[in-house]
């Protein structure tokens, strides 16, 4: 049996900021239709990975390739283009506009890109799409409402919907739970399971515990390098890894 091309591979990326070395020439592949984490202790250069990946900033060195085409360098907008879309930790939403608003601005601009819908049958298809994707994360009941008013979880499901507008093939997430209390943490975790059964996702997270029971597999950064890699038991399982996390949550 011949394994599946991968969706994502990083080859030998190293990202310098000055002379600090933040990530330091990391490679790893992706199959596509998987969950996997990227998970390691504060600053070992998970949110450099999930911004290098994500087209938010070149590596210096090293290549990136999705679908086995070389996407180094790619403007931001160039990355949702072919399939990938991230949502971020802090949330993006515009809080004045209703949650409907804001799915439906996400959906125009990848629809304004391709002109696929004619102008006036347009809108109808619009709106549509945006309260599927609203009811997709939960948010059906919700469309209405300013994004302000909505509670932290659900800004962050509503980005997530933003994020989907796109039509990824490849979802990549960082931190999707920060900030939320426990019952949200359990909302978004059956969210994003729900998701990876649609497409890839790259997940990049802090707490380790979260990603064990969803997870697929397991990427560990430590200072900037990948210390080991495998299932949530091989992870369990790793010295090297138990010693990093010795006394973090
Ligand atoms: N723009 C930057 N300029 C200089 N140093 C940076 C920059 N961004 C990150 N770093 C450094 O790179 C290292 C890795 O940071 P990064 O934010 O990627 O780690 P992290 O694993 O995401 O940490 P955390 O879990 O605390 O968010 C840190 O030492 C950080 O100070």
């Amino acid at each position: 049996m011949t394994a599946a091309a991968p969706i994502l591979e990083v080859q030998g990326v190293s990202k310098r900021f000055g002379k600090f070395v933040a990530l330091n020439d990391v490679s790893a592949s992706f199959q596509p239709g998987k969950l996997s984490a990227i998970i390691g202790p504060n600053g070992a250069g998970k949110s450099t990975f999930f911004n290098v990946v994500s087209g938010a900033f070149p590596p210096s060195s090293g290549r990136l390739k999705f679908k086995g085409h070389d996407i180094t360098g790619l403007a931001q907008h160039e990355f949702a283009r072919i399939g990938i879309a991230k949502s971020f930790q802090i949330t993006n939403v515009f809080k004045q506009l209703s949650a409907h608003e804001n799915v439906r601005v996400a959906v125009q601009m990848r629809h304004a890109r391709y002109q696929l819908f004619k102008p006036r049958a347009g809108m109808a298809e619009v709106d549509d799409r945006a309260h599927a994707l609203l009811q997709r994360v939960g948010l059906a009941a919700h469309a209405r409402r300013p994004a302000a008013d909505l509670a932290h979880g659900q800004q962050r499901a509503l980005e997530v919907a933003m994020a989907l507008a796109a039509e990824p093939e490849l979802l990549l997430m960082d931190e999707p739970t920060a900030g939320m209390s426990p019952e949200e943490t359990v909302v978004m975790m059956d969210l994003i399971t729900a998701l990876a059964a649609e497409r890839s996702v790259i997940l990049v997270e802090h707490k380790m515990k979260l990603v064990m029971g969803i997870c697929e597999r397991l990427l560990v950064l430590h200072h900037g390098e990948f210390l080991a890699e495998g299932t949530p038991a091989d992870i369990k399982a790793n010295a090297d890894v138990r010693r990093v996390y010795l006394g973090q949550g």
